[in-house]
């Protein structure tokens, strides 16, 4: 039978909290530790992001996206460089999954190494004068994304009972820096025009992501389909004002498979829907080797900027 993706109330350790109960803590530790060992995705409910401050992000990227397809490709990064990955995708850039047809939806990527890297050939792009809105509340909702992903590293630190539970934490500080590739990607699915989708084709094939942990918010459409291990899929339905979080092959790699890394994928509407998701794919700084916490050498260690190539050359 398939299993379900718990719903975790983070209010002891939210955003806006410093000490916390140590029996409240302890079992936040418990119940996000057997998540990530069991199924590899979790709900977060009372995490301390300003729900407003994702609502406008939403709200920003709907303008964003609705606006004409002309006007969008005007936004496409220009860049070699594919660390330096920033501003708009069209559809079917990415193929998320080698065996299926090319992925139904479009994004916008914000890279901070894009915004601020002198040899970056991307322009840096964002619609200022049109959506202002657009780029102030991604740059804001990147800030309160980096202080959460910290937040949540310590609580996986704890419950792998790491000598330093601050260790995963420590190897994100430059997390907001040039120095980290995070991308924070709102992602808009367009409404499917059915007669035009080719057989396979769904709006994001079958993945996992690469790196450490992801956050996720999606709009109130579903779609979000998680497989666990014995082969079943789970319905990854939206749950009001929760974030998802999940685990990138890095971090399952980090951790000697002790926590895992869960392919998922968004499949078609039934009818003819937009759909909208905001992700923040947290990823370690780009000089850490990573290497498994437990000793075991199960894999050799990699560099995280290196690792993070491989998989890029691979999607695109
Ligand atoms: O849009 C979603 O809900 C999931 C997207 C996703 O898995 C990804 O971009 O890696
Ligand atoms: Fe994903």
């Amino acid at each position: 039978m398939a299993k379900s993706i718990a719903i975790i109330d983070f209010d002891c350790f939210r955003l806006d909290v410093e000490a916390t109960d140590e029996k409240k803590f302890e079992k936040l530790v418990d119940e996000v530790h057997d998540a990530l060992t069991k199924v590899g995705f979790m709900y977060l409910v009372n995490h301390g992001i300003p729900l407003d401050k994702i609502r406008d992000t939403f709200a920003a990227s709907k303008k964003f996206f609705e606006q004409s397809e002309d006007t969008k490709m005007n936004y496409i990064g220009q860049s070699d460089d594919k660390f330096s990955i920033h501003g708009f995708e069209e559809t079917e850039k990415e193929q998320c999954c080698p065996e299926r047809e090319r992925d139904l939806k479009q994004c916008f990527n914000y890279t901070v190494k894009a915004a601020t890297d002198d040899v970056c050939a991307t322009p840096y792009m964002w619609p200022d004068k049109t959506i202002p809105e657009f780029r102030q509340s991604m740059e804001e909702l990147y800030r309160w994304c980096t202080k959460l992903n910290h937040k949540i590293l310590d609580v996986i630190g704890h419950g792998l009972k790491l000598p330093d539970p601050h260790y995963f934490k420590n190897l994100h500080k430059g997390l907001g820096t040039k120095e980290n590739c995070t991308i924070l990607r709102s992602l808009y699915y367009p409404p499917p025009v059915f007669e035009k989708v080719k057989d396979n084709q769904i709006r994001c094939g079958e993945h996992t992501d690469y790196g450490g942990i992801t956050l996720l918010f999606q709009d109130k459409q579903g779609g979000l389909e998680v497989q666990d291990v014995e082969g079943d899929w789970i319905q990854a339905k939206p749950v009001e004002d929760a974030v998802i979080v999940n685990l990138g092959d890095l971090m399952q790699m980090w951790t000697a498979d002790q926590l895992i890394a869960s392919v998922h994928r968004v499949v078609m509407p039934k009818t003819s829907e937009p759909r909208q998701s905001i992700v923040f794919f947290g990823h370690p700084d780009d000089d850490e080797v990573i290497e498994c916490v437990d000793g075991s050498n199960k894999y050799p260690p990699i560099n995280s900027l290196e690792y993070l190539e491989k998989r890029l050359y691979d999607t695109y």
